[in-house]
């Protein structure tokens, strides 16, 4: 029987980094009121990694407690800028005015993984990714913005590493998955320690 990972994630790059790897994938998208959530951690001024770790593992409890004999994986991913968490743009104005304050500093991506069976975890992991942002034009911004909205409202930091978002940064210290989203190779180690994927 062919191991199948269900993923608690409506985010398509995960998928796609999931099923080129070569898994069995059954999208089974959480139902999550992340924002409401997330809002009450930050006033209780809990560190962004627990606040990723957090989330991840309450989008992989809902679809577990739904399936319990699968084995179900939640993510999420937070942009920490100097102790500002920020979310996904709602507009090409909010990315513009995000994108602005990212310039010329650091940020740091933390994406966390959790898995689930029969309703409690059975593995996490949260990777981080140190980004350097370079102190890129205004104009090459506003076109930057033209090209790639509303694609880049998708990604927390408004940008897809793997298209043109990589002309933000003069440099990345991390892994390259970490930055889509996804703590990639940690986790395929331990679905491969765990027996479910082939050594
Ligand atoms: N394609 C791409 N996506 C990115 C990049 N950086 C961050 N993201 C995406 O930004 C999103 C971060 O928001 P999350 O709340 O973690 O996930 P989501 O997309 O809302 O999906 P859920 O897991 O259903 O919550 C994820 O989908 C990440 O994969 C990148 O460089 N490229």
């Amino acid at each position: 029987m062919t191991f199948t990972l269900t993923l608690a994630s409506g985010s398509e790059i995960r998928r796609h980094l999931l099923e080129n790897a070569g898994l069995q994938i059954d999208v089974v998208r959480p139902r999550v009121d992340e924002s409401a959530l997330r809002h009450s951690l930050l006033a209780e001024q809990t560190p962004p990694r627990d606040i990723a770790d957090t989330l991840a593992e309450l989008k992989a409890l809902r679809v577990s407690s739904k399936k319990p004999s699968a084995l179900v994986l939640g993510c999420d991913q937070v942009l920490n800028l100097d102790g500002q968490l920020l979310s996904k743009p709602r507009s090409l104005e909010e990315a513009r005015s995000q994108l602005l304050d990212m310039r010329g500093k650091r940020h740091d991506l933390l994406s966390a993984a959790v898995l689930c069976e029969a309703g409690k975890p059975v593995w996490r992991h949260v990777g981080v990714a140190r980004m350097t942002t370079r102190t890129f034009s205004e104009d090459w911004l506003e076109g930057y913005l033209e090209r790639n909205w509303p694609e880049i409202g998708e990604s927390v930091g408004a940008y897809q590493l793997e298209a043109e978002g990589v002309r933000l940064f003069s440099r990345i210290e991390g892994d390259y998955f970490t930055v889509l989203g996804l703590p990639l190779l940690d986790l395929l180690s331990f679905l491969t320690l765990r027996g479910d994927l082939p050594t």
